[in-house]
């Protein structure tokens, strides 16, 4: 596969790496190529707008958006591509990410954006996801999720006992 970034990995600010990380990570493991950069639709709007214009020219074939709080982000990059969209709702400090939550799932019928859990287990779905997604139409990818979810489900029976490490 060249190295060509089929997922864009965006996120409202860097204070939101160590959650959006574990996208990156899944992304690396399944052998996806990615991109990753700061874009936000509050501090940088005209560079959010370039971004989702740009996304399926460029070649993209998913956009994973992070945000927390008022997460405007992932709604209002999914109005502006027909890239599908995957929503991180980022675990705000002041509200646990409830806020992040809401503002990201809450999308008026139109523009959807498939959201994910709070969090680093929300980020590592949608690695997953988009990677998923890729797969519908690169068979490599495929067989390594198919691998991957092999050696989870191994990795759970192997070790039955909740008292030993695995
Ligand atoms: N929700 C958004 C957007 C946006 O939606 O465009 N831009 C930044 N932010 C969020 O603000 C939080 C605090 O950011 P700072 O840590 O930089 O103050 C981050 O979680 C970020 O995603």
């Amino acid at each position: 596969m060249s190295d060509q970034p089929l997922v864009g990995i965006i996120m409202g600010s860097k204070s939101d790496w160590p959650t959006m990380e574990h996208a990156a990570q899944m992304l690396d493991e399944l052998g996806v190529p990615y991109e990753v950069r700061v874009v936000s639709a509050h501090r940088t709007p005209d560079l959010m707008f370039e971004y989702a214009e740009q996304a399926e020219p460029r070649g993209l074939k998913v956009i994973i958006a992070g945000a927390g709080g008022a997460a405007h982000l992932p709604g209002m990059v999914a109005a502006k591509t027909l890239v599908p969209v995957l929503g991180v709702p980022v675990k705000s400090r002041a509200l646990n990410g409830q806020d992040s939550l809401l503002s990201i799932v809450q999308m008026p019928g139109g523009v959807p954006v498939g959201t994910l859990a709070i969090g680093e287990a929300g980020a590592k779905n949608a690695g997953i996801l988009a990677a998923q997604i890729v797969a519908n139409e690169n068979e490599a990818v495929r067989e390594r999720l198919r691998d991957w979810r092999q050696a989870q489900t191994e990795a759970v029976l192997n070790c039955p006992d909740p008292r030993v490490e695995a």
